[in-house]
């Protein structure tokens, strides 16, 4: 089996497999067909399924994707009778603040419900023209109603500005000073709130005011005679009725033929009053309680009507309409037939608006959760940059599990090292220096300091790399992207030695000032060189962004064999410095561990000389 590894995978035998349970995934080894030992026993194999771990910055990625609330349980359907966030009588948020943000938000679906109300107002026009006889009442009061109604969809549902424009100088002034009233009626509640009272109360008046309207010309010739009933509000007195109380109704249908015509008349209007119950219904984000109300209001308003009109009477009273409940008052089986649809409309409204809370609910807790992903995306982005160069940090939050190395390849990269050779002489492990503690606390503010520098604009093409000791190490060019034409290479090259040169006689400058705070006699050997390089982050545990490469080892040679005080560079990176009008005085000849004899040179700074 030992001869049969493959490469970075254990092969095991189906007894092992066996005896190890399901504690590891496996695949077929197919054992067989490689060795002819295991062909010849017949033994299976399986080889072992590394398991993937994920990275600390994979890792990152998963908990803050994780942090996002799972929507499923988000918009787990809660039952209104159990819910911590609204009464359950009338479905109001126990947040005061809440409850008034959400009755003030405004509604953009509002001109949706007008035009829904026009329509249901059209149909019983339609209805009534069609069926009860038309008058100078039915038309005097349609007409003026489909008129408000038809402004208020007009209103609803116009998108532009109208009137003229105010002068504006900006584009922001223009869209504050023209408001399209579509927006202004969805933004403004009292608006809404009073086309809805308007709308509702003249199509409920509309669709009975036709009852004041009847006289005795409508009645069939035939009916005349025998029922002195239509000369509204007389009652139906002269009506003969039997011992149970009702109509001889062979005497009406002798008299008119088949079903009298004003017969017709009645359901026209008990559909028109459930039509009205509708058009009250279709305005969803009002409050289910004060539709209720208006339902309620306009029942009884027009069961009352009904109630007074004789000819309702005449014909509960006879049995065109097989009605299976005889007994019963006509204004009880109305009331009742209209109660269920109130009912109905009202089951409906109250699930619409619970539906409508516990979506604002949901929006208002995910805004809540959406900001608090955000800070903690923030907080991981912060720590993230301390340790990785902000492409690579951002590369790690934006990218999804992968198992892949990161590593970007530069072609011009300049690294220096820069460290500080006597502070090896300076540790020291006494009591008086607390066991090295104080050494290590000048370390930390020297160090502190220089990372300082790196916050300057004109250093952020400069990535600390590591400190090494008391060696520090950097790099600049690191920025994925453009490498460009050989001019732009070049100018780049330039750039970024420059940079860093500057950014050397800083790191001097600034030790210079901690020697004379600290009365300590601290220098900076500096070494730099330029070249490609790869970087990369290693490490699953406290991940590490490095460079490798020639440049690199010829950048820390260029320190180690360096002078305190002084900058080492290769006679490259000197023609670089030297053509950007830098002074680089040869040191000659320089024997380099690993690289043979070099040129070097050592770039002229104003601490050349102390
Ligand atoms: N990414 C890096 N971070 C820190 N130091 C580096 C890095 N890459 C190379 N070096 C340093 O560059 C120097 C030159 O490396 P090179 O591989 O040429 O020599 P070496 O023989 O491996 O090292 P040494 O002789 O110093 O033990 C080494 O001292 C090494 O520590």
């Amino acid at each position: 089996m030992t001869a049969m590894i493959c490469r970075r995978r254990v092969h095991i035998t189906k007894a092992t497999l066996l005896q190890l349970g399901d504690k590891f995934e496996v695949e077929p080894g197919n054992g067989a067909s490689r060795e002819g030992y295991l062909a010849d026993h017949k033994i299976e194999t399986y080889l072992i399924v590394p398991p993937k771990f994920p990275t600390y910055l994979q890792t990152l990625g998963m908990i803050e994707s994780n942090l996002l609330p799972d929507r499923s349980t988000c918009l787990e359907c809660k039952k209104w009778w159990h819910s911590e966030d609204l009464n359950p009588a009338v479905l109001w948020f126990r947040n005061r603040k809440q409850e008034s943000e959400y009755r003030n938000q405004p509604d953009t679906e509002f001109r949706s419900y007008v035009a829904c109300a026009c329509l249901i107002f059209f149909a019983i026009c339609v209805m009534q023209i069609s069926i009860i006889p038309t008058s100078i009442v039915l038309y005097g009061t349609i007409s003026p109603t489909m008129v408000v109604l038809l402004i208020f969809v007009y209103l609803c549902w116009l998108d532009g500005c109208c009137g003229p424009r105010p002068p504006s100088n900006t584009p922001q002034d223009e869209s504050i000073s023209c408001n399209p009233p579509s927006q202004i009626v969805a933004a403004s509640r009292c608006l809404r709130l009073s086309i809805f009272l308007i709308s509702v109360t003249l199509i409920s008046i509309c669709s009975v005011i036709t009852l004041i309207d009847f006289n005795p010309q409508e009645i069939p010739d035939s009916l005349e005679d025998s029922v002195n009933v239509f000369v509204f509000p007389t009652a139906f007195s002269n009506l003969t009725e039997n011992s149970t109380g009702f109509v001889e109704t062979e005497t009406i249908k002798e008299r008119s033929g088949d079903s009298p015509e004003f017969m017709e008349y009645v359901p026209t209007y008990l559909y028109s009053s459930a039509l009205v119950l509708a058009a009250i219904s279709v305005f969803l984000r009002m409050g289910f309680l004060l539709k209720f109300c208006l339902m309620v209001i306009s029942v009884v308003a027009h069961i009352v009507i009904y109630s007074y009109l004789d000819f309702f009477q005449i014909y509960h009273n006879t049995d065109v309409h097989d009605d299976e409940f005889p007994a019963l008052p006509f204004e009880l089986k109305t009331g009742l037939v209209l109660a269920m649809v109130v009912v109905f409309f009202h089951i409906l409204d109250r699930q619409i608006e619970f539906t409508s809370r516990t979506d604002y609910l949901w929006k208002a807790k995910l805004k809540v959760e959406q900001e608090e992903v955000e800070t903690m995306r923030g907080i991981n982005k912060i720590l993230l940059e301390n340790i990785l160069p902000a492409h690579v940090a951002e590369h790690f939050l934006n990218t999804r599990v992968t198992t892949e190395l990161y590593h970007e390849r530069y072609s011009c990269v300049a690294v220096m090292f820069a460290s500080i050779p006597n502070y090896k002489e300076f540790y020291d492990e006494s009591d008086v220096n607390k066991q090295g503690l104080e050494c290590l606390r000048l370390l930390n503010e020297i160090i502190c300091e220089f990372d300082k520098l790196l916050l300057k604009p004109k250093f952020s093409c400069i990535e600390k790399i590591k400190t090494i000791g008391s060696t520090y190490m950097l790099a600049s060019g690191l920025r994925p992207g453009k490498e460009g034409d050989t001019n732009e290479a070049t100018r780049k090259a330039e750039h970024i030695i420059v940079a860093l040169v500057d950014f050397a006689i800083c790191l001097m400058t600034s030790l210079d000032q901690i020697n004379r705070d600290a009365f300590q006699r601290f220098k900076l050997r500096v070494g730099l060189h330029h070249g490609p390089v790869i970087a990369g982050v290693v490490g699953a545990q406290k991940p590490q962004y490095d460079i490798w490469g020639n440049t690199v080892n010829v950048a820390s040679r260029m320190d180690s064999c360096g002078i305190m005080g002084r900058i080492q560079v290769t006679e490259d990176t000197a023609e670089i410095l030297q053509s950007a009008g830098y002074t680089c005085e040869c040191r000659g000849p320089t024997y380099v561990k690993g690289k043979g004899t070099l040129t070097t040179y050592f770039v002229k700074t104003v601490f050349d000389d102390k």
